[in-house]
């Protein structure tokens, strides 16, 4: 079993356990995107409010693709390859609640291309960041060269997958590639941290709140400030919005039930 799935109170935890460096077997991702649609229907349920995805054992997060499959590649097998991956990180991407990367160790290729699909990475000081694919006569192929443009700029972006160089953590955190470091062993429990503040908060907001950030990505302004509104009217007609603006004025913390 590749894909383990865990959970601390209304958080879900992804532990991805392929040893030695928990590389992306054909086997881990179909688990993987089995686990993503459970996870869907548990969300959607109101039962999982947020995702932490990390991977199993001290050493590496993902260190990428199986690169065993390489060896038998066509341009046909190939697309096919990429588009498995990049359909997976979607599904994992659009999840209707907050995904959290607790990056414990190497996270290259594959496994940066997972790590950015997260909304918010967690890095520990010892993990290692880059695309390398041109090491291996490759692009990135699960979204790294979309993903890492829009998280680093094209410039960083271009000079990282050009040069298949990688980023300790710190430096990752410079370029904005990472969101948090925190020392070795404590990706994951800095993670958990996050998923439980999050937890505490209205999930439908925190829902919308993903939905307009994500969607204005690829928006003109004035379009994205559109969504932004509509889904701010749209949590105008949500019990919780009236609980926040209550338990404000009676001075008392609010309980939000996620209607
Ligand atoms: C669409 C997506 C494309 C991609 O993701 S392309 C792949 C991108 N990833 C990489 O290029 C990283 C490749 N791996 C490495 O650079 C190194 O490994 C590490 C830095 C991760 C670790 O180095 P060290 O500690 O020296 O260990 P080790 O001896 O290199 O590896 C341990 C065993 O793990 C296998 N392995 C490592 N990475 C992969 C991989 N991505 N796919 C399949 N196997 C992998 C090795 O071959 C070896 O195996 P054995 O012990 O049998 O010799």
């Amino acid at each position: 079993m590749p894909v383990h799935l865990e959970y601390a109170g209304r958080t879900a935890i992804i532990r991805l356990d392929n040893p030695p460096v928990n590389a992306l077997s054909a086997a881990l991702l179909k688990e993987l995107r089995e686990a993503i649609q459970k996870l869907r229907q548990q969300i959607e349920a109101g039962d999982v409010r947020a995702v932490v995805v990390t991977g199993n054992g001290p050493k590496s997060f993902v260190a990428g693709a199986d690169i065993t499959r390489f060896l038998e590649l066509d341009p046909v097998s190939g697309r096919e390859l990429a588009r498995e991956g990049q359909v997976i990180f979607e599904e994992l991407a659009f999840l209707p609640c907050p995904v959290i990367a607790a990056v414990n160790g190497y996270a290259l290729g594959g496994g940066l291309e997972l790590a950015m699909a997260c909304d918010i990475r967690i890095a520990a000081a010892n993990a290692r960041l880059g695309q390398p694919e041109v090491n291996l006569g490759l692009i990135p192929g699960y979204g790294g060269t979309q993903r890492l443009a829009r998280l680093v700029g094209p410039g960083k972006a271009k000079e990282l997958i050009f040069t298949g160089e990688t980023l300790l953590a710190e430096e990752a955190l410079r370029i904005g590639l990472v969101d948090r470091v925190v020392p070795e062993g404590k990706a994951l429990e800095e993670a958990l941290r996050v998923a439980a503040v999050i937890d505490g908060k209205a999930p439908l907001a925190v829902r919308a709140a993903k939905e307009a950030i994500n969607r204005g990505l690829d928006l003109p302004l004035d379009k994205g400030l559109e969504a932004e509104a509509d889904l701010f009217g749209s949590l105008c007609a949500t019990e919780d919005q009236k609980e926040g603006a209550r338990a404000f004025l009676e001075k008392r913390s609010p309980q939000f039930r996620g209607a």
